[in-house]
């Protein structure tokens, strides 16, 4: 089962992939989740057993909508694809942090590295299920949790634009160095993911690379719900 979704993500083009992320710090990727597996997931949302919180937005001024962090064992979707997707992101981050003169720490697999996450205390699952209804939105934020950080993370659109919702653009905005800053918008397609930038990538200017920091949120949705699916690839304190 697991060769299923290691197959997915090697549809992608990895060396597009990686020089997109390095352009504009994010990048789609193919169809991750069938329109089966996707209504599946979106149909759990309903049954509170299988997550260990739920956070409504507006509560914490993160925006309007809910999400729910998964409790393990999850769906066998969430658990292949976050291990498949490990390995792929992981030479984009380690040449990010070579560029920043930072020290990459991170091993081979997603399941040692969950292991260093567990070691600093970050012992809580992060993958979560969003769910907008209209006229919900997601602030601009970043999803830290500590000091161990891994770079780069996926959402997966389970609705479909145009037809379950309108609006609910992904939005991603980049504070340039000494300037102002610059801001992209994708609307993810059906089933597929958008990788994105967590916390700041490498930026090349006239004094070499520095690192510019990044927000992500997501636009009003006009009409419809829309679910996704987000994978983080620390864990939480
Ligand atoms: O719903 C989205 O497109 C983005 C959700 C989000 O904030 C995330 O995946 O970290
Ligand atoms: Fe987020």
């Amino acid at each position: 089962m697991s060769t299923t979704f290691a197959k997915r993500v090697a549809a992608a083009d990895w060396a597009a992939v990686a020089a997109e992320v390095d352009d504009l710090g994010c990048a789609l990727l193919p169809k991750l989740v069938t329109d089966k597996e996707a209504a599946a997931v979106t149909r759990l949302y309903q049954d509170v057993s299988r997550f260990r919180a739920t956070v409504d937005m507006k509560r914490y001024r993160f925006g309007e909508g809910e999400y729910r962090y998964f409790a393990e064992p999850f769906p066998e979707v969430v658990g292949g694809l976050r291990e498949a997707l490990y390995p792929r992101l992981l030479p984009i981050a380690q040449e990010w942090w070579n560029r920043l003169g930072r020290d990459a720490e991170w091993p081979d697999t997603l399941g040692e590295w969950l292991d260093v996450c567990h070691r600093a205390g970050q012992t809580r699952p992060t993958p979560i299920l969003l769910r907008y209804e209209q006229g919900d939105w997601n602030a601009l934020h970043r999803d830290l949790y500590g000091e161990k950080v891994f770079p780069l993370q996926v959402v997966i659109n389970l609705s479909q634009p145009g037809v379950d919702h309108t609006g609910g653009e992904f939005l991603l905005v980049e504070q340039r160095p000494r300037a102002q800053s610059r801001g992209t918008s994708v609307l993810i397609p059906h089933g597929h993911g958008l990788v994105f930038t967590t916390r700041d990538r490498p930026v090349k200017s006239t004094r070499g690379w520095s690192a510019s920091p990044v927000r992500h949120g997501v636009s009003t949705i006009k009409s419809g719900v829309r679910f996704t699916l987000g994978l983080v690839f620390h864990d939480a304190t």
